[in-house]
């Protein structure tokens, strides 16, 4: 059942690209998806394979139990087993014999082990307690459990715990994986573009006639930017003033429907995440519910209408209740996102990556060169940097629920809602949201804005914003006042680059670098924080 992997890169992509369009053909076959699962994991994806092992193992159990899909995964398996034994046999028992034992073995020595790779060890510990209770007798599952272990001491024995004496509970369940473009995805445009640029322009104009989206020149930044190395540049996307701008003069007023909300239904705006009771003094608001799950609100008959003709039609009475912990209320965030996300793409009938809201985004790929970085056959990761988080119960279990719950199959649907699908939306999400704090501190509501996310950081900023269900962006009347800054008027002229700011100007440059570290992808080296950073040490 495990195919042979091919030796170049080049040859295992090509293999994969026909395992993923076969998939339209055998979206229920259990010897397909581990196929699939294969081919990823042979390619430096442990993450991915996870996702398709995972849905291997869901096949089985259609096969054994008469659940949704059991007619069309018992005719998938019939087929898988007549391929595999050379034989003509239906015998359903035997079918079903087949996909309990080699079938779900296969399904288990691909999964924990990836799960391991991705350092999920609570998700590996759990299917790693299901595979031994299934074969007790078989020693390539009970060695995971040894692996396991290795990697629980190596995490805990800093905090000295006894492995045995830790709840399963506690053990971490998150680790990092590829943030990449990868090379099969068709979706992502090339956003120098002409075409590209043409588009954000065209979406600009009608939110903020006086900006223009350009490509921009930044500074390259990594763990080693400092001030004496700001030599190396990037090509990324900017905004611009295309006429001159005034001190105080608004913008740009930006509403998303890319929201997501983890608090009560009826604290916040379901459509554009403002505050309902911000909205109480508008006369021209007044709070509505749905009229088909009455668990949303909207903060206006606009907001409404727009939730349903967007995404709320899809979404409507699937239940999101999930218990959070304080320490998991940002990542759920966006997971938030990718449900919304997810929400439009079933209502507009279109790829969850060509939303126009998600196409253009900002993904912070790591942008290296495969055939050159990608070491096959060592590392599980092939030798790319891990930098985007994944956790089994974010990128691969609750979204196939979620989308289980929204009616949508999840097998014959693959080619929409797929693991790589979910980390590229993650890293989109990751490279532009936006979060505001409930009164206790914890994360509470998250959106993208897709024009505002274009802009720029600088500790010197000449626009400052506010979100309030929109977002808005006016000039500064007064620049901040830093010793050694070269004189400057406030407002924008025409060509001038729009600079927000990612973090609270107000702190000092440790500090400011220290929150804007992860929104940049390193130190910020604006010209105030050379000049502050060469201050301090002077
Ligand atoms: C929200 S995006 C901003 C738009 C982005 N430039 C684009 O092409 O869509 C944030 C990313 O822009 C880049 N960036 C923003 N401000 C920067 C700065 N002052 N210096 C270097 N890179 C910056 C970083 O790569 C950061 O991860």
């Amino acid at each position: 059942m495990v195919t042979t992997a091919s030796h170049t890169l080049q040859d295992r992509l090509d293999e994969l690209a026909k395992l993923q369009t076969d998939t339209l053909e055998k979206p229920y076959s259990i010897h397909h998806r581990l196929s699939l699962a294969n081919a990823y994991r042979s390619l430096g994806y442990p993450d991915l394979a996870a996702g398709d092992a995972y849905k291997a193992l869901l096949l089985v159990d259609e096969c054994v139990e008469t659940g949704e899909f059991h007619d069309e995964a018992l005719e998938a398996a019939t087929s898988d087993y007549q391929e595999q034994s050379g034989s003509l046999e239906e015998d359903t028992d035997k079918v079903i014999q087949w996909a309990k034992s080699c079938g779900l073995k296969h399904a288990y020595e691909i999964l924990i082990p990836c799960l391991i790779y991705c350092g999920c060890l609570r998700s590996a510990a759990g299917f790693i307690k299901r595979a031994l209770r299934a074969f007790p007798e078989e020693e390539s599952l009970a060695s995971y459990r040894k692996t396991l272990d290795l990697k629980l001491r190596s995490h805990f024995t800093l905090k000295n715990n006894d492995i045995d004496a830790i709840n399963i509970e506690d053990y971490p369940d998150k680790g990092f994986v590829r943030r990449e473009l990868y090379p099969w995805n068709q979706h992502e445009p090339d956003r120098f573009s002409p075409e590209a640029l043409q588009f954000l322009n065209e979406e600009m104009e009608r939110i903020a006639h006086k900006l223009e989206v350009r490509v921009s020149e930044l500074p390259l930044l990594g763990e080693r930017s400092s001030a004496s190395d700001n030599s190396a540049f990037v090509k990324q996307l900017g905004v611009f003033a295309k006429e001159d701008i005034s001190p105080g003069e608004g913008i740009l007023t930006e509403k998303s429907l890319l929201t997501g909300i983890s608090r009560l239904h009826d604290s916040y705006c379901d459509a554009c995440s403002i505050s309902l009771s911000s909205t109480d003094d508008d006369p021209h608001s007044a709070t509505i519910s749905c009229d088909g799950c009455d668990e949303v609100f909207f903060c206006s008959e606009e907001c409404h209408d727009l939730a349903q003709d967007n995404y709320h039609p899809s979404l409507c009475g699937v239940n999101m209740e999930q218990k959070v912990s304080a320490s998991e209320a940002a990542d759920s965030l966006y997971t938030l996102l990718l449900v919304r996300a997810m929400g439009m793409a079933e209502t507009q009938d279109v790829h969850p990556l060509d939303l126009k809201e998600v196409r253009y985004i900002w993904g912070d790929y790591h942008g290296l060169d495969l055939g050159e970085n990608c070491a096959l056959n060592s590392d599980p990761f092939a030798s790319v940097p891990q930098t985007l988080s994944f956790s089994f119960e974010a990128n691969v279990l609750r979204p196939l629920h979620v989308l289980e719950k929204m009616d949508v199959n999840i097998y014959e649907q693959s080619h929409r809602y797929d693991t790589w699908i979910f980390n590229t939306l993650y890293a989109k999400f990751r490279g532009t949201a936006s979060a505001q704090q409930g009164l206790d501190g914890r994360p509470e509501i998250g959106a993208v804005h897709p024009m505002w996310c274009l802009a720029n950081h600088s500790c010197d900023p000449n626009v400052t914003w506010e979100w309030k269900g929109s977002m808005r962006f006016w000039a500064r009347e007064q620049l901040v006042d830093y010793e050694r800054r070269v004189p400057k008027r406030p407002g924008l002229k025409k060509g001038e680059e729009v600079f927000s700011h990612y973090c609270d100007i107000r702190l000092s440059v440790q500090e400011r670098r220290e929150w804007a570290v992860g929104a940049l992808g390193g130190l910020c080296v604006c010209p105030r924080c050379i000049c502050e950073e060469a201050q301090l040490k002077d």
